[in-house]
Formats: structure tokens, C-alpha cells, sequence
């Protein structure tokens, strides 16, 4: 099959109004073949370009698209952003089971979803709040979340940062091998250039003003 891209186009965007551009005329493309990573100073805007691939932000000038009309069974928005505190992105009433429960795809009747699963979530975890683990098992979580959307693409902000370096090799393990066998293109930010070398095919930087 071949690959498809997403790719912003000439992306200006601003928080205020009236301020100078925080991204200013930014364009990249990713292949849902490849992990590129993006890096840049602090403040730079690269959460602010993952929330607008991702579809939460609209740029006030450009434009952000795929090359090809979604190909899988899935109620999930195509490009699913993680993280680096994946508390802030669960409700603190659902108990893990109804958090994994929510992304409605193709895989929840498949082999695909157990596996997920097997690789990132201990069963014991189920029962629990999100209050009721760590931060590490959390974000193991909160990735199979994730990856049980069937996305084309995973943007994964900063989702290991603070986590112990067995963690994050078993997480970037998993969803490396995962993103290949299911073609999901994946945009790493990082300040981390040893995890950027050793994850990425290539690397981005963001500059300050916002320019790629
Ligand atoms: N919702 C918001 N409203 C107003 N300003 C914001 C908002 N979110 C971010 N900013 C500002 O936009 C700028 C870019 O923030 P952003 O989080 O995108 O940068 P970053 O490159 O990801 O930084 P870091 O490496 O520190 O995480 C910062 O100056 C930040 O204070």
C-alpha cells in the first residue's frame, strides 16, 4: 500500500491576537512510513504545530491536510497526539477499562487489540482510577489508547520525558514496532537528540520565530 502524507502548508498561527506569528509560514510533511522527529527551543511553538496537526488548533493562515481520504474503519480523529502527562488527557472518573474502551475501530474486534494491550497494560490496572497508578503505567495507557484508535498518524509530545529509562525504552519498543507493522507515521518532539537519533529516520527543527 502505498504511504500516505500529512502535511501542513505555509501554517501561520498566533496565541493573541495582534502578536507576531509564533509559526510563521510552516511547512512539513510526514509519511505514514516514516518517524521523524522535531526539535526545537522551549517555547518555540512545537506543541502548538502538534495541536494544530493533530486538528485541536486551526492556523489563522495555511493549511493542514492528508494526501488520501481515511482508508480505516475508525471513529478516531487520523492523527492522535500523546502527551507528556497523559493525567490531563483522561477523565478522573473513568476507571482504565472504560478509558481503553473508548476508541471505537476496527481493531476492537481483532487479534491486534489483544496484543496491544498484552504489550502495554497489566490487567491488575483495569479496575483502577488513573490517580490509582503511576506516571509510567499511566502513559503506557494512555499510548494503547492511542494506538486502539488504529491512527495513521501518532504525534508523541515529549511522552517519555519523565519516566526512568526501562519505561521509556519498553514504550518507544512497542510503539516503533507497531507503528512499522501498521504503517502509522509518527512525529516525535523531543529535546532528548540521543532518543531523536536512535527513534527517527530524520529530524526537523523548529526555530525560533516558529520556522521549520
Ligand atoms: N493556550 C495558549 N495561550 C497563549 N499562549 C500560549 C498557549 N499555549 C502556548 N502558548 C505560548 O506559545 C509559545 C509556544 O508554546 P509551545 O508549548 O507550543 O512551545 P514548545 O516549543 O512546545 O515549548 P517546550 O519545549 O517548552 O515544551 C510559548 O511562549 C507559550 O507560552
Amino acid at each position: 500500500m502505498t504511504p500516505l502524507t500529512l502535511s501542513a502548508e505555509g501554517v501561520c498561527f498566533t496565541h493573541r491576537r495582534r502578536a507576531p506569528w509564533l509559526l510563521e509560514a510552516v511547512s512539513l510533511a510526514l509519511g505514514s512510513d516514516e518517524v521523524v522527529g522535531l526539535r526545537g527551543p522551549s517555547g518555540a511553538g512545537k506543541t502548538t504545530l502538534a495541536r494544530i496537526l493533530a486538528g485541536l488548533l486551526r492556523p489563522q493562515r495555511g493549511t493542514v491536510g492528508f494526501s488520501e481520504p481515511r482508508r480505516r474503519d475508525t471513529s478516531c480523529h487520523r492523527v492522535q497526539l500523546v502527551t507528556q502527562h497523559p493525567v490531563h488527557a483522561m477523565n478522573p472518573r473513568w476507571r482504565i477499562a472504560d478509558v481503553l474502551a473508548e476508541p471505537v475501530s476496527a481493531l476492537n474486534a481483532s487479534a491486534d487489540r489483544e496484543q496491544i494491550l498484552a504489550g502495554l497494560v497489566d490487567p491488575g490496572w483495569l479496575d483502577r482510577f488513573p490517580h490509582e497508578v503511576s506516571g509510567g503505567q499511566l502513559q503506557r495507557v494512555n499510548l494503547a489508547r492511542a494506538l486502539l484508535a488504529d491512527p495513521d498518524f501518532l504525534i508523541a509530545d515529549e511522552i517519555t520525558a519523565s519516566l526512568d529509562a526501562v519505561t521509556q525504552a519498553r514504550i518507544w519498543r512497542l510503539l516503533l514496532e507497531r507503528a512499522r507493522e501498521r504503517g502509522i507515521g509518527v512525529l516525535v518532539i523531543s529535546h532528548d537528540d540521543a532518543l531523536l537519533k536512535v527513534v527517527c529516520d530524520r529530524v526537523l527543527d523548529l526555530g525560533d520565530g516558529g520556522v521549520i
